[in-house]
C-alpha cells in the first residue's frame, strides 16, 4: 500500500469510470409497514448502474428516498421495511439474494458506509483509536495504512487517536473514517450519505477533495448521497434525480447542468444560490410541497409541475432512454 499517494483535489471526474458495471440496481423498491403513521412506499421502480471509477449522484429534497436506496443497498433498513427487486447485483451477486451472513462479509469490506455525521457514529466515552479498531481491526496500525494517512495531511490526528471524539472536530473525524474505511480493506464500492451535510463550506471541500482522490488512487465506486446540487456538481460524474420516490432523470453531471430535461430539475437548478447572477433577479422557488408525492399513479411531480396535463396526474412517464440516461416525463419536449 506505500505506493498510494493520495493527491486530494487532482483528480478528474469520469477519468477512471469505464463501462464495467460494479452495481447493477434494477427496479428497486423500498416501502415501510404502517406503524404509528400510515404506510409509506419510499422508493419505487428505481433502476440506475454505476461503473468502476464512477462517482454516481443521487439527489433530491428530503423525503425523495434518498436514504432509503442506500440503505437497502447495504441491508441496513428497519424491520418495518420491505425491499423488493429485479436485481440488486454487486461483484456478480445477488444482495437481494444474500444471508445475512454473507451480507455482513461485504459490510464495510467489499461495499463501505460513509456517515452522516462522524460525531454521532462513534460512541463519545471510548477513545477513537479503539473504536476504529473496533470497525477495522489492527490494520489501521500498519506503517503502510499510517504513511498513507500521515500523506493525506491527517498526521496531527493520528498522533492523538487516544483522545475521545469530542476532541476532535467533526471535519477530521470524517476524512479519518472515510480513509481508514477505504484504505484498510480496499472496497470497490463506497455509499457516502449526505457525508458533508454537517460541515462548513471549506471543511467539506477537503472531504469532496479527499473522496476524489482516494477514488482516483483505487479506483473505487461511490454513491454519493446529497440534497445539494452544489457537492453534487463538485464530485459526480453522472447523477439521478429522485422526487416523490422515483427516479425522474439520470444524466452525466454535464448534461444535468447544461440541458436538464425534467421539469423537477429545472427548477432545482433554478433554485441554486451558487446559479445566481444580480441580473436573474429573484432566485426561483418552487411552488407547492412534496406532501403526497409518493403516491402510485401519475407523475410524483405533477402537482407541483407548470406544464402537468391530465395524463400527467394520471399515468406513469415511461422511461425515455436507457438506465445510463434517462428523463421520465410525458411533457419532455415541451420542458426542454
Ligand atoms: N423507518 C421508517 N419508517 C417509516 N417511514 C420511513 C422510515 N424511513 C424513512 N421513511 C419515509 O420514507 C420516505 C423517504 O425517506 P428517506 O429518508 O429515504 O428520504 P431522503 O431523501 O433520504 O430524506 P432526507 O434527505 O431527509 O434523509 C419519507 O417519506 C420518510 O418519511
Amino acid at each position: 500500500m506505500s505506493e498510494l499517494t493520495l493527491e486530494p483535489g487532482t483528480s478528474t471526474p469520469g477519468r477512471h469510470a469505464s463501462d464495467d458495471v460494479v452495481l447493477r440496481v434494477s427496479d428497486l423498491a423500498v416501502r415501510y409497514a404502517a406503524g404509528r403513521g400510515a404506510a409509506v412506499t419510499a422508493v419505487r421502480g428505481v433502476s440506475f448502474d454505476v461503473r468502476r471509477g464512477e462517482v454516481f449522484g443521487v439527489v433530491g429534497e428530503s423525503g425523495s428516498g434518498k436514504s432509503s436506496i442506500c440503505n437497502a443497498l447495504m441491508r441496513m433498513l428497519p424491520n418495518s421495511a420491505r425491499v423488493e427487486a429485479t436485481g440488486v447485483e454487486f461483484g456478480g451477486r445477488d444482495l437481494l439474494s444474500l444471508t445475512d451472513k454473507q451480507m455482513r462479509g461485504i459490510r464495510g469490506t467489499e461495499i463501505a458506509l460513509v456517515p452522516q455525521r462522524p460525531m454521532t457514529s462513534l460512541s463519545p466515552t471510548t477513545p477513537v483509536g479503539q473504536q476504529l479498531r473496533w470497525y477495522f481491526g489492527d490494520s489501521i496500525d500498519d506503517s503502510d495504512v499510517r504513511d498513507s494517512l500521515a500523506r493525506i495531511g491527517l498526521h496531527s490526528v493520528l498522533g492523538r487517536l487516544d483522545n475521545l471524539p469530542s476532541r476532535f472536530s467533526g471535519g477530521q473525524l470524517q476524512r479519518l473514517l472515510i480513509a481508514i474505511a477505504t484504505l484498510t480493506n480496499r472496497p470497490s464500492l463506497l455509499l457516502a450519505d449526505e457525508p458533508t451535510t454537517t460541515l462548513d463550506a471549506t471543511v467539506q471541500a477537503q472531504v469532496l477533495k479527499l473522496l476524489l482522490g482516494i477514488r482516483d488512487t483505487l479506483g473505487l465506486s461511490i454513491v454519493y448521497v446529497s440534497h445539494d446540487l452544489g457537492v453534487i456538481a463538485q464530485i459526480c460524474d453522472r447523477v439521478g434525480v429522485m422526487y416523490g420516490g422515483r427516479l425522474v432523470e439520470v444524466a452525466t453531471t454535464s448534461d444535468l447542468f447544461h440541458r436538464p430535461q425534467h421539469p423537477y430539475t429545472k427548477a432545482l437548478l433554478g433554485a441554486m444560490p451558487a446559479r445566481w447572477t444580480p441580473e436573474r433577479g429573484r432566485l426561483s422557488t418552487l411552488r407547492g410541497t412534496a406532501a403526497g408525492a409518493n403516491r402510485a399513479t401519475g407523475c410524483p411531480f405533477a402537482p407541483r409541475c407548470a406544464l402537468a396535463d391530465a395524463r400527467c396526474t394520471e399515468e406513469m412517464p415511461a422511461v425515455l432512454g436507457d438506465r445510463t440516461s434517462m428523463v421520465r416525463c410525458h411533457r419532455v419536449e415541451e420542458a426542454t
